[in-house]
C-alpha cells in the first residue's frame, strides 16, 4: 500500500486547426496515439490518450480545431469541442507562436469568458517557439495573458518536445485526487487499438467525406495476435442513422471493402505483421450528444468497473 492518493482526470486540449495539438497528445502519452496530419478539421471530441505522471492519470479529451463556424456543420463541430472542454477538469488553449493572437484564438478566448462558467483553470501553451525569437514570444504571452485569465502559460515545442514535461507535471498536479480510471495494463495496448481505429476512420473520411462527415466513428473491439504471426483485428464503424450504412458498405460492399483494404495496409505496417482487418458496421444514433463521458471513448471498460 502506498500513502501517496491518486490523482485522476481529464484534460481538453482546444486550439485552432494546425495548432499541433495531435503532436503534443503523442509526446504526451509517450507513444503516437492520434495521426498527425496536414489536413485541418480531422479530430472530434473524443478521448485521445492517457497519460501518467506520478500518481497521476492524465485522460487527454482531443477536440476538433474550434474555429469560426462558417457552415451548420462546422457549427455542429465546434459545439461539440465545446462539449468535451466544459466536461474537463483542466484546458489547455494551444495557439501558434508565429501566428499570434489570430482572429480565431480572440473568438476562442472571447467564448471561454462567455460561455464556461465552471471556473476550470485554463493553461496557455504557446506551441512551435522553434519558429520565433524569444522577444516575440513574450510580448505574445503578456498580451494572451491580458486578454484571459490563464492559470500559468508555457511556452513549448510539441514537435521539439520542449517543455512538454513541464507541462505535463503541471497538469498532473491540477486533475483532482481519486482513483484512476483505466487500469494500468489496459493503457498498454491502448496506442494500437486507437492508431489502428483512427486510420479507418481516417479512410473512411477521405472516401467519405462529401457523403457523412464527421458523422462516423470507429472503434476496434478485438485485437488478437495469433501464434502464427498474424493479427486479426475487428473494428466496428458507428454511424449515425440507417441510411448512412448504405453509404458506408457502398454497391455490393465494394466501398467497405476498399476502405477496409486501405486501412489494412497502413495498420499493417505498425505491429508490422499481417493483419487481418474485420470491418463491421453498426447504427449508433446520437454519440455526438451522449452524456456519459465514458461511453464514446473506444476504450472498454470492463464488467464490474
Ligand atoms: N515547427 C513546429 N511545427 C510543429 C510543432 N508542433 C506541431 N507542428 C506541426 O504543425 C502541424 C499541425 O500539427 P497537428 O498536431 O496535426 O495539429 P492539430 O492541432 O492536431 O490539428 P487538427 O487535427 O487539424 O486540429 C504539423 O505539421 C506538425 O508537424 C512545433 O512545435 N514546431
Amino acid at each position: 500500500m502506498t500513502d501517496i492518493s491518486t490523482r485522476a482526470g481529464f484534460v481538453a486540449l482546444i486550439g485552432e486547426p494546425n495548432a499541433g495539438k495531435s503532436t503534443l497528445l503523442n509526446r504526451m502519452v509517450g507513444a503516437k496515439i492520434s495521426i498527425v496530419t496536414h489536413k485541418v478539421q480531422t479530430t472530434r471530441t473524443r478521448i485521445r490518450g492517457v497519460a501518467i505522471e506520478g500518481p497521476a492519470q492524465i485522460v487527454f479529451v482531443d477536440t476538433p480545431g474550434i474555429f469560426r463556424p462558417r457552415r451548420r456543420l462546422d457549427r455542429s463541430m465546434v459545439k461539440a469541442a465545446w462539449g468535451g472542454a466544459s466536461d474537463a477538469d483542466v484546458i489547455v488553449l494551444m495557439i501558434e507562436a508565429h501566428r499570434g493572437m489570430t482572429e480565431g484564438v480572440s473568438a476562442i478566448i472571447d467564448r471561454m469568458r462567455d460561455e464556461m462558467p465552471q471556473g476550470q483553470p485554463v493553461a496557455l501553451a504557446i506551441n512551435k517557439i522553434d519558429r520565433v525569437q524569444a522577444e516575440v514570444l513574450l510580448a505574445l504571452a503578456e498580451k494572451l495573458n491580458e486578454a484571459f485569465p490563464f492559470a500559468k502559460t508555457f511556452m513549448i515545442s510539441a514537435e521539439k518536445g520542449y517543455g512538454v514535461k513541464d507541462l505535463r507535471e503541471w497538469l498532473a498536479g491540477q486533475v483532482p485526487e481519486g482513483p484512476w480510471f483505466y487500469p494500468e495494463d489496459q493503457i498498454a495496448d491502448l496506442p494500437m487499438r486507437m492508431i489502428a481505429a483512427e486510420m479507418t476512420r481516417e479512410k473512411l473520411t477521405l472516401r467519405l467525406h462529401e457523403e457523412l462527415p464527421y458523422q462516423l466513428t470507429v472503434e476496434t473491439e478485438k485485437w488478437e495476435d495469433k501464434t502464427d504471426g498474424s493479427t486479426r483485428i475487428d473494428q466496428i464503424v458507428y454511424v449515425m442513422r440507417d441510411g448512412h450504412k448504405g453509404i458506408v458498405l457502398g454497391n455490393k460492399g465494394e466501398t467497405i471493402k476498399a476502405i477496409g483494404s486501405a486501412a489494412r495496409a497502413d495498420i499493417s505496417e505498425f505491429p508490422g505483421r499481417t493483419v487481418h482487418l474485420f470491418l463491421q458496421v453498426k447504427v449508433r444514433p446520437n454519440w455526438l450528444d451522449e452524456p456519459e463521458r465514458y461511453s464514446e471513448m473506444g476504450l472498454d471498460f470492463k464488467d464490474g468497473d
